[in-house]
């Protein structure tokens, strides 16, 4: 078999289209959508990601602001532009990117954005309302293979999701967003012993690891749906995902290819959660 490549990027652009839409029905609301990036240090990944969340914001006609701080940035001064953005009218979603320098708890960081702009979804009452199925931001990366999964047609009902890694950003949401569309749902992490017996039953694979190329063609199922959630460089120095697209492809019946898989996605669902966040601001 040979899989059918699920283009994060065509199915980003689409959505994106129908965003420009809600933005303009703000716009004549007198509401522009307005999304702030606090990036701290300058981690090169970091400012790729950022730049194209910035450009996505000015391609749908939305507000964005850059927030730069230097890497030996107080905890205390964080949280203060935090507590500014939290009250600034023209702000309705707050990210900050992550990782943060060792010396910043992210705990306290998260903990301290309005969970009304936490278009992330990270903080613990977004997370909460996820779990309990209750209206709230969800996070962007699952949020995105969730619909990444409906464009494509694929049924999650009834099917063996595993899902490698349990990160609190991709591993553990995606799960959770995965069984409350009915999925049976298998985590696997550095600590699963035999990682290749759950693989193998997997229906549908989302790989959220960080290890360039670590599935095989013999980690899946022959006609398996692969999503590859993986940024990592190969010795080349090339952009490439968690799963051997190479091998893989030939076995799965679905894959996400790395750039213009995921990564697009995360990005459509983050100016989502910022149009929602606008337009809920309107009846507050
Ligand atoms: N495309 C996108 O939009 C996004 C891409 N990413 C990318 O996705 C990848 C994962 O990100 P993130 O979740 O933040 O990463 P983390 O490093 O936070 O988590 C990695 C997870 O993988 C597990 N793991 C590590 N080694 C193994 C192994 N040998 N076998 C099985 N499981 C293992 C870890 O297990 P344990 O918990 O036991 O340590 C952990 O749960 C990265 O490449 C990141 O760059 C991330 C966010 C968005
Ligand atoms: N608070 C916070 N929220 C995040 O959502 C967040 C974060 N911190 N820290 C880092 C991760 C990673 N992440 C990506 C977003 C887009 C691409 C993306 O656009 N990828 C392109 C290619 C990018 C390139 O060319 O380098 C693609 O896959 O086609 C990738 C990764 C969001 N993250
Ligand atoms: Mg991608």
């Amino acid at each position: 078999m040979t899989a059918e490549i699920i283009s994060g990027k065509e199915i980003a652009a689409k959505k994106r289209l129908e965003l420009a839409k809600e933005v303009e029905k703000l716009k004549a609301q007198g509401i522009t959508p307005g999304l702030a990036v606090i990036l701290v240090g300058d981690n090169h990944a970091s400012k790729t990601y950022v730049r194209n969340k910035q450009k996505a914001c000015h391609e749908l006609g939305m507000y964005s602001l850059l927030v730069e701080l230097p890497e030996e940035v107080s905890e205390e001064e964080l949280l203060k532009k935090i507590d500014e953005l939290n009250n600034d009218p023209v702000i309705h979603g707050i990210l900050v990117q992550l990782p943060l320098p060792k010396h910043i708890d992210e705990k306290k960081v998260i903990d301290t954005i309005s969970p009304t702009k936490d278009v992330d979804g990270f903080h613990p009452v977004n997370i909460g309302k996820m779990m309990t199925g209750e209206n709230g931001f969800l996070p962007c990366t699952p949020f995105g293979i969730i619909v990444m999964l409906e464009d494509t047609g694929i049924s999650v009902a009834g099917k063996h999701a595993v899902v490698v890694g349990r990160s609190n950003i991709v591993g553990k949401p995606v799960g959770q967003l995965l069984l409350n569309r009915h999925a049976t749902v298998t985590y696997c992490h550095s600590k699963t012993e035999n990682l290749k017996h759950y693989t193998q039953t997997a229906d549908i694979l989302v790989v959220a690891v960080g290890i360039a190329n670590f599935i095989k063609a013999d980690h899946i199922k022959e006609g398996a749906v692969v999503i590859d959630v993986g940024m990592n460089r190969n010795e080349a120095g090339k952009l490439c995902g968690d799963v051997d697209f190479e091998e893989v492809s030939k076995k799965a019946g679905y894959i996400t290819p790395v750039p213009n898989g995921v990564g697009p996605m995360t990005i459509t669902m983050l100016m989502y959660n910022t149009v929602k966040a606008a337009a809920e601001s309107i009846n507050r």
